[in-house]
């Protein structure tokens, strides 16, 4: 359940007088994600949806955001479009919170991934990596390499001994062998959790992405690697080879990866796999158990890194 602050259909109204968008016909909260609170606005012009930005979202960065999704929208990148008031603004404040209302984007989570799902994605990405490099303002990774060391320290001594033990030396080789900003990879704009619940399918065809409050700059290589982990494995650890394959031919249908971005693209799969295993073993120790959201599971994400370990050299996408 995502709605940690609520907000009455009277506050909305009377918000909305200051929108060009029509006048609130329905509110209704919404049950997926698990940062910020989102509702679905019907108005008399349409469907939008209203985000009020809760804790984890630094407050002085919601600005790079707004403009990184208008720049993307405006590009041809589907994704949700921050809608301004008649004032001009995007962002706005709502029960003591930086709140923004953006346009509705069509269609779904595919309920099963096949091999053209991941072709098309890559596609996409590819094309949102390219259209980003014109994008001029940086981002930090709040949860890149520099960040680790630190999440784990965090969860040690709260019951997952085993695990931690198991990490620690992974981790530390992992950061030795990450890619400097001198080393001439392939650097953007890159989206950063672009699991299957974020990338939206109709008719079987892409129509675009949400939730980029992960987004940031870093290496583009780091972004496809990602997707590779949350697209092509089973939860018990397989890699699916032939998703692999299409995801990387969708890409390089776009934009072709450097030899060095090939060459790294196992420690990015590694470094992949323990991002998300370090912050899902982090929300596991923090968040208490009367919280609303359920946490997700670290344990796949180990055996996502498990198999990388093993499989470091071979690269099976190409
Ligand atoms: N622009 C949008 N268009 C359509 N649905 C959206 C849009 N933004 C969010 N949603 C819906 O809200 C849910 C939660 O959004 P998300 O951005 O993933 O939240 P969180 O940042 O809390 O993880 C999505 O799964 C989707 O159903
Ligand atoms: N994709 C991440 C968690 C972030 O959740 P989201 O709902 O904001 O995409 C994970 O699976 O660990």
């Amino acid at each position: 359940m995502a709605v940690y602050t609520n907000v009455s259909e009277q506050q909305v109204s009377s918000c909305l007088q200051n929108y060009p968008i029509g006048q609130l016909v329905r509110l209704k909260g919404i049950a997926q994600g698990v940062e910020n609170s989102n509702f679905l606005l019907d108005t008399t012009q349409g469907k939008y949806i209203l985000t009020l930005y809760e804790k984890r979202i630094k407050r002085e960065e919601l600005p790079w955001y707004m403009d990184l999704m208008q720049f993307f929208a405006q590009h041809h990148i589907r994704c949700p479009l921050p809608v301004r008031t008649k004032e001009g603004e995007c962002l706005i404040e709502l029960n003591e919170r930086p709140a923004a209302i953006f346009t509705f984007l069509d269609g779904k989570e595919v309920s099963e991934i096949l091999p053209e799902h991941c072709f098309a994605l890559g596609v996409s990405m590819a094309r949102m990596h390219l259209v980003g490099l014109e994008f001029k303002q940086n981002k930090k990774n709040h949860v890149g390499p520099d960040s680790w060391n630190a999440l784990l320290e965090k969860s040690v001594n709260h019951g997952h001994d085993d695990l931690i033990r198991e990490i620690d030396p992974v981790l530390r080789k992992i950061i030795q062998s990450w890619p400097t900003r001198q080393e001439g990879l392939p650097v953007g704009q890159i989206h950063a959790d672009l699991f299957p619940d974020n990338v939206f399918f109709q008719d079987n065809y892409l129509s675009g992405f949400i939730d980029f409050y992960f987004a940031c700059t870093d290496f583009l290589a780091y972004d496809l690697a990602i997707a590779l982990n949350a697209w092509c494995f089973k939860e018990t650890g397989e890699y699916l080879v032939k998703r692999a394959r299409a995801l990387v031919a969708g890409y390089q249908s776009v934009r072709i990866l450097t030899e060095k971005e090939r060459l790294l693209l196992p420690i990015f799969k590694m470094g992949a796999a323990l991002r998300f295993l370090l912050t899902r073993l982090h929300d596991l120790v923090y968040t208490p158990s009367t919280a609303l959201v359920t946490p997700k599971d670290p344990q796949p994400y180990l055996y996502r890194l498990r198999y990388h370990q093993l499989n470091k050299v071979e690269t099976y996408e190409f």
